[in-house]
């Protein structure tokens, strides 16, 4: 069956830079790209699908954008590109960053932000296929997919160039079947998380790094200028029409 998430044949574009003066031009420019990226899919279909990631990024994310008026909230789903699997209100929880940064702040519908199932904790497994079945019911219509193909999703990167929950040398990185995995050995804390894996990111339409900061300067330069290290950001390869971008600032860049 012909389907929207078939094994991509196009080769992956060179990634696009985007570089701002500093981190509130930065969240300008990062919330102006979010907002093309949900016009351009509400022209085509009912919602926006986004996934989001934790650690620097919900703040940068969320300064400008919870301020802008042109946001169709009622119309994003929203999916987590990794989560630490604890409780919900856990400092570590990546939900929280992201609630505290934008979900708290704006009107988007509580059911269209997927959770982990926080009764499953004791099992990462089962937390994983849980979020996979959600994912399921949200991408998968009338036809079968092999991969889910969002809009846009959000990645950041650690100072390793791990991105995700995919971290480098770990077994995850050859992880090409599954939508979400799980990790109990994560060698930043908290060891255990949940992550999709590389066919999910690569199949989207667009994925978008945030590094922003002195402290991200020597491994952006590293994931920019020597892609064939294989970290694990620059194995992020989305097949054409689909784009990677980078979004920068002066001081992860100089
Ligand atoms: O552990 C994680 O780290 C990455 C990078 O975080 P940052 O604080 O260095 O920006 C993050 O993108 C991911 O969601 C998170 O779980």
């Amino acid at each position: 069956m012909a389907s929207e998430g078939s094994v991509p044949s196009k080769a992956a574009p060179p990634p696009v830079l985007y570089s701002f003066a500093d981190p509130d031009e930065l969240s300008k420019g990062l919330a102006s790209f979010v907002l093309a990226a949900q016009d351009e899919a509400l022209k085509k279909q009912s919602t926006f699908k986004l996934a989001i990631s934790g650690g620097s990024l919900p703040k940068v994310l969320g300064q400008d954008l919870i301020n802008r008026t042109d946001v169709k909230w009622d119309k994003w789903e929203i999916f987590f590109a990794d989560e630490r699997v604890v409780p919900l209100d856990h400092e570590d929880s990546n939900f929280l960053a992201n609630d505290n940064h934008l979900f708290s702040k704006v009107p988007i519908p509580r059911e269209n932000i997927h959770v982990i199932d926080t009764s499953k904790l004791d099992n990462p497994e089962e937390v994983a296929d849980e979020y996979e079945k959600q994912m399921i019911a949200t991408f998968v219509g009338s036809n079968a997919i092999a991969f889910p193909r969002f809009d846009l999703i959000l990645l950041g990167i650690g100072p390793d160039g791990h991105t995700c929950s995919l971290f480098p040398g770990h077994e995850l990185l050859q992880e090409n079947d599954g939508w979400v995995a799980y990790l109990t050995d994560s060698p930043k804390p908290p060891n255990t998380r949940i992550t999709l894996t590389f066919p999910v990111l690569n199949h989207a339409h667009r994925v978008a790094f945030v590094a922003s900061g002195e402290g991200k300067q020597e491994i952006l330069h590293k994931a920019l200028d020597q892609p064939e290290a294989g970290l694990p950001c620059s194995m992020v390869k989305v097949v054409s029409p689909g784009q990677v971008y980078w979004f920068s600032d002066d001081a992860a860049l100089k």
